[in-house]
């Protein structure tokens, strides 16, 4: 079993925008928002601004109280979108249950929408148009691409539909010619249908869902959940060590999908810049 070095891939890719940055007249801007106490948020948004200072990006960030209304969250993204300095705009997620997450996404503006969850991002992956792609799944086709693991006339099995991670990834699996489903809690004996994969992609959050049975010989298998075991250790979908016995390739967690995420994060935030500097 070859295993998927997320890690090692998301330094290169992150050496590259360093290298591109610092060929742009301006330097690209982030803003990251957060709101509320969310442990894990706040560890993922200070990984976010090292990987910006590592790739010579600008960086600012917005720590919000966890009362904070929707007026004021939408009032700030409407002054990020305004600032000529900062290309992308992220609002950390999940955000606190009071406020409406959907109108959050869709006030940032489309051309600094470097999470690439707005409805005109959404829109341009669903019909094939450029723009940009959500990071955990565009990060998990660089992952294929460097691994030479091609998706074309194979079956791609997808556990999980949400917005962010599991329908954009069918639709990434798609435009590269595998064939695609997409599972989710009311598909009927899940297993049968991931046994069928070539490239399974497990993004749902449930620790041990995806075990050995579950998979066909010489898989390539994506675990893209973050979930912490009995003894608080981070730990994904898939029953790694016996999943290891079966598959070709597999990604750990950690050190498999989430650097990814952040990498793309910051190549989208390159892309943006250029845009905004008429370099594309
Ligand atoms: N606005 C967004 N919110 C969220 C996103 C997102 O893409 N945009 N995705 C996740 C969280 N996330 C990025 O924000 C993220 C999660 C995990 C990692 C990561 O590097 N994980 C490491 C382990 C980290 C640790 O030790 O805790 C790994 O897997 O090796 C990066 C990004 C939800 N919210």
């Amino acid at each position: 079993m070859t295993l998927l070095d997320g890690k090692a891939l998301a330094a290169k890719v992150k050496e590259e925008v360093k290298a591109e940055a610092a060929k742009l007249p301006r330097k690209p801007g982030l803003a990251v928002v957060l709101v509320g106490n969310d442990p894990a948020s706040r560890v993922y948004v200070t990984s976010k601004r090292k990987d910006c200072e590592a790739c010579g990006i600008y960086s600012e960030e917005y720590a919000l109280l966890e009362n904070t209304t929707q007026e004021t969250l939408l009032e700030l993204v409407e002054t990020l979108n305004q600032r000529p300095d900062i290309d992308g705009i992220l609002v950390q997620l999940p955000l606190p249950k009071h406020l409406d997450e959907e109108a959050v996404l869709e006030k940032i503006a489309p051309d600094k929408d470097v999470d690439g969850f707005h409805p005109v991002s959404a829109g341009n992956l669903l019909i094939g148009r450029p723009g940009f792609q959500p990071c955990t799944p565009a990060g998990v086709m660089e992952l294929l691409d460097e691994y030479h693991i091609d998706p074309a006339g194979r079956h791609a099995v997808v556990v999980g539909r949400s917005n962010i991670v599991g329908k954009p990834m069918g639709l990434l699996l798609l435009r590269r010619d595998a064939t695609v489903t997409v599972c989710h809690s009311k598909t009927p004996d899940l297993g049968a249908v991931c046994r069928q994969a070539d490239i399974l992609v497990s993004a749902v959050g449930r620790r041990g869902l995806i075990t050995a049975d579950m998979v066909k010989p010489g898989a390539a298998v994506v675990d893209v959940a973050m979930n912490r075991n009995e003894a608080g250790k981070l730990c994904g979908d898939v029953d790694f060590e016996a999943v290891a016995e079966r598959a070709a390739y597999l990604t750990p967690v950690p050190g498999g999908v989430g650097p990814m995420t952040r990498a793309m994060l910051m190549k989208n935030t390159l892309l943006a810049a250029r845009k905004h500097q008429n370099l594309v």
